[in-house]
């Protein structure tokens, strides 16, 4: 399905080259299939060049006519203005897909032609080793057709869940923000190994395997982490004199507001855009 397309990336940062890496890895589309452009730095251009072999052009010489799929991955607050210019150069059958936080299907369809078709997708930085989950909600007149091609790009990148946009706040609290929490909290853990002496590599090693571990005994003999959590706490042992310290130090509140916030913000970003359909 993705064989014929051309798919072209309108920003060039982070989220863009995991995706990008992501999709070569998984050898649905050729270096050749993707164009990426920025708002002007051409260096950042010229590296992804570089690394992945896709074309990369100024915005102004997109050859938009030749594009099937427009991923936009600026910051949101770049959308307007880049929906703008996309509106009077798409035909119907190109469609728009953002990446944005907070950005919604209706904020897109109003800045675009009547009955354009646009996909809103929240995905993660894992999308660079194949390991994202993302989410994907489609606009009102997406074909179906062109919804299986995204998601079979999305799946290139990892696992992909088909949400109600209700949900989409939230989905980016908790996976599209949630790589962060994970290296905030490896990153406390280093250090602590770091204050007591253990070398630098061997513990980064050691917290990586650590928490790829535990996500591969929760995705593999699909066990809830209550149980799995149960497992390892002995009675008055080590894990129950941890657990306890977390709970004194509010840790697992701490990651509820970490997502609530998260979550919020999304919907205020959209608000702040205009065009919002806040969630109640
Ligand atoms: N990073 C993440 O983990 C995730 C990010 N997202 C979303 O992805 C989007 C991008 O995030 P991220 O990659 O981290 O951001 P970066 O700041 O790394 O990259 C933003 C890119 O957008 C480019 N840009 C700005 N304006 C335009 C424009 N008008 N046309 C084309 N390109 C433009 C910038 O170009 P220049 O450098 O030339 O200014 C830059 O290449 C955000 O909206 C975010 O909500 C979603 C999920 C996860
Ligand atoms: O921090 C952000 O706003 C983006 C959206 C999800 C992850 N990064």
């Amino acid at each position: 399905m993705l064989k014929d397309k051309t798919v072209a990336f309108l920003g060039a940062g982070s989220m863009a080259e995991a995706m990008i890496a992501g999709a070569l890895q998984a050898e649905k589309l050729l270096p050749n299939q993707i164009i990426a452009t920025n708002n002007s730095n051409t260096a950042r251009l010229q590296e992804l060049a570089n690394e992945y072999g896709v074309r990369t052009i100024q915005k102004e010489q997109l050859p938009y006519k030749d594009i099937d799929l427009f991923i936009l991955a600026m910051k949101p607050k770049g959308a307007r203005e880049a929906l703008r210019s996309l509106k009077e150069r798409l035909t119907p059958n190109q469609v728009v897909i953002s990446v944005l936080a907070g950005i919604t299907t209706s904020f897109m369809e109003d800045h675009l032609q009547g009955g354009q078709q646009v996909i809103r997708v929240m995905p993660n930085t894992s999308s660079m080793v194949q390991q994202s989950a993302t989410a994907l909600t489609r606009g009102k007149h997406t074909k179906a057709e062109n919804i299986e091609a995204v998601k079979e790009l999305l799946q290139c990148m990892g696992k992909v869940f088909v949400i109600k946009e209700e949900q989409m706040d939230l989905f980016t609290g908790i996976a599209g923000s949630g790589p962060a929490y994970f290296y905030y909290l490896m990153e406390h853990m280093e250090s602590v190994g770091l204050q007591y002496g253990m070398p630098k590599e061997q513990i980064r090693e050691i917290v990586s395997q650590t928490v790829y571990g535990a996500a591969k005994m929760v995705i593999e003999k699909g066990t809830s982490p209550t149980i799995l959590r149960e497992n390892v706490t002995s009675p008055n042992g080590t894990t129950a004199s941890g657990l306890k310290a977390l709970a004194d130090y509010k840790g697992g509140e701490a990651i509820s507001q970490a997502i609530k916030h998260a979550a919020s913000r999304s919907q205020q970003i959209s608000a702040e855009l205009g065009g919002a359909k806040l969630n109640s």
